[in-house]
């Protein structure tokens, strides 16, 4: 057992943040670099609670350099990849260069790309497979909106986009995934679902790929919720049985927030 959160089931806890279109390069290395002295003093364990960051394209190559010069023991990855290798594809990154950057991690389908950007749940699956491609792992983020929510569908829905992002994966590929639920509905507008929607929906999405992958593979894959997760908020989140990390946006952006979701094991209530 790796920690408290998720009983006989070795997941490591995983909190990611998510910098979206913020921090050029400069405030990104001074962002990461105070996470880094924060948690040193902290003495967090890396070992018990993985951290990783998701900062703009521009920014990751500073961090590269910060993480290598510094041997810092945080991942980090791109927000988005290209389905495509290489070739004329006017703005795309490719895999290939995150993973070259030493990315470990890539976000795919994150509802900022499937809304504004119309990524079908076609281009997020080949987006997937891009990704285990060039050996980066992907974080494929699902999620309704408020109207399906209000409709009672957002189980469903959410698993039709599962179905169609994990469709053709192998069960080492399902296993080593990661899938981050994130409400629509609650990014950004400080509204929280409650620790019990992220398990309902955790849960569901976990019986869903035993359906595809078997059980071995579903008790493997690490699935996260997002959706204004602050540090007074996180512990009681990641306590649930199958929610195994936090996907963190706006409070990624203050390193002593985010350090304190990092040490949320400091905030759980021991009986
Ligand atoms: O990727 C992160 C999510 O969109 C959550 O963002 P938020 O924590 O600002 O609500």
């Amino acid at each position: 057992m790796t920690t408290s959160t998720n009983g006989a089931f070795d997941r490591k806890p995983f909190i990611a943040g998510n910098w979206k279109m913020n921090m050029d390069h400069v405030q990104g290395i001074t962002l990461l670099q105070k996470l880094a002295w924060t948690l040193s003093d902290a003495k967090h364990d890396y070992s018990r609670v993985e951290v990783a960051v998701f900062p703009p394209f521009t920014d990751l190559r500073g961090v590269q350099t910060l993480v290598q010069g510094d041997d810092l023991d945080v991942a980090y990855g791109g927000q988005d990849l290209s389905q495509f290798d290489s070739g004329a594809y006017t703005g795309d990154i490719s895999g290939q260069f995150l993973s070259k950057l030493g990315c470990k991690y890539v976000l795919v389908g994150h509802s900022e790309r499937r809304t504004i950007h119309n990524e079908s749940d076609d281009v997020l699956n080949a987006k997937t497979k891009a990704a285990f491609r060039h050996g980066v792992t992907p974080v494929l983020c699902v999620g309704e909106g408020l109207e399906i929510r209000k409709a009672g569908t957002h189980v469903n829905h959410t698993l039709d986009q599962l179905r169609a992002g994990v469709a053709g994966l192998t069960d080492d590929q399902a296993a080593e995934l990661v899938v981050a639920y994130e409400p629509v509905w609650a990014i950004g507008t400080g509204e929280v679902a409650g620790p019990e929607d992220a398990q309902e929906m955790c849960a569901a999405i976990r019986a869903e790929l035993e359906k595809l992958f078997g059980a071995d593979v579903a008790a493997k894959t690490r699935l996260l919720y997002g959706g204004s997760v602050k540090a007074n908020n996180a512990a009681a989140i990641l306590k649930e049985r199958d929610v195994d990390g936090v996907l963190v946006g706006g409070a990624s952006l203050d390193p002593a927030e985010f350090a304190n979701i990092v040490r949320f094991e400091s905030h759980l209530v021991t009986d």
